[in-house]
């Protein structure tokens, strides 16, 4: 589904990803942990072609991201992305919001792309708010639209990058429910960037550990947390859950 091959990424001539080796398969769940500064969203980011790779091959769906003959829009929409400012259209109803691209880039019929967003305000709360503006929206709920909003493409996969870290803390669970729900009905590909380290041992399949933009740890979830390998993941380990 996501494969990256000796990926090498620059800002200018900053090292960003180094030596990138990492294989998805359809229908996992992976949670993407590490330092500040440490890659996580440049490495997500290049996954639906926000980012360019300089080196290597970064297949998605079968396309090479590192081919810049590869058409990104076709990879747009497999892969949706959630972003940490829910990046909402403030103009238009949160209906209006989840059925914009559908009809835009799928053509979907009209009536069935109603059905489709009515449904999915269902299963992430909020049927209530379909004629609402984002503005009149809790931090929270916003998110749970904007995933919402990536659900109705029907996307492979779906990104996460760093969800819940605008959030206040009340309102946190309800986003994670959400994305747990998505995790273990949907049977999409899900990559997360978080802190939220309660999901990733709940969730994830896998967890990776990266720092200075490389890949220090990619273990199954239990082995990661139980017996961390790197010095630099057990000290991330230990300052992330005392606080
Ligand atoms: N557009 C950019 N131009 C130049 N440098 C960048 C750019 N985006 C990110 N960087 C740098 O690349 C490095 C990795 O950034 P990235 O945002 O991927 O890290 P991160 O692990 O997601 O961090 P955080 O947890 O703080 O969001 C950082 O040193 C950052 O300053």
């Amino acid at each position: 589904m996501i494969e990256f091959k000796n990926v090498e990424k620059y800002y200018d001539k900053f090292h960003a990803l180094k030596n990138i080796n990492l294989k998805v398969e359809a229908g996992e769940v992976v949670v993407i942990i590490g330092p500040s500064g440490s890659g996580k969203s440049t490495l997500i980011r290049t996954i639906n072609g926000l980012e360019q790779v300089n080196e290597g091959q970064l297949l998605v769906t079968n396309f090479d991201l590192a081919d810049k003959k590869t058409n990104i829009d076709k990879i747009r929409k497999n892969v949706g992305m959630v972003f940490q400012h829910f990046n909402l259209y403030e103009n238009k109803t949160v209906l209006e919001n989840i059925m914009l691209a559908p009809r835009l880039v799928l053509k979907r019929d009209e009536a069935e792309n109603k059905k489709i967003a009515l449904d999915l305000l269902e299963t992430v709360g909020l049927a209530d708010k379909a004629q609402s503006y984002p503005r009149m929206l809790s931090g929270g709920q916003s998110q749970r639209i904007a995933i919402a909003r990536s659900l109705a493409m029907k996307p492979k996969a779906l990104l996460f990058d760093e969800p819940t870290s605008a959030l206040d803390p009340e309102t946190i669970d309800d986003v994670l429910k959400v994305m747990k729900d998505i995790a273990k009905n949907e049977g999409i590909t899900m990559i997360v960037v978080t802190h939220e380290m309660g999901f990733a041992r709940e969730v994830a399949d896998r967890v990776i550990f990266m720092a200075d933009g490389q890949i220090l740890e990619d273990d199954t979830t239990a082995e990661f947390f139980d017996n961390p390998k790197e010095e630099r993941a057990k000290k991330f380990l230990s300052k992330i859950i005392k606080h």
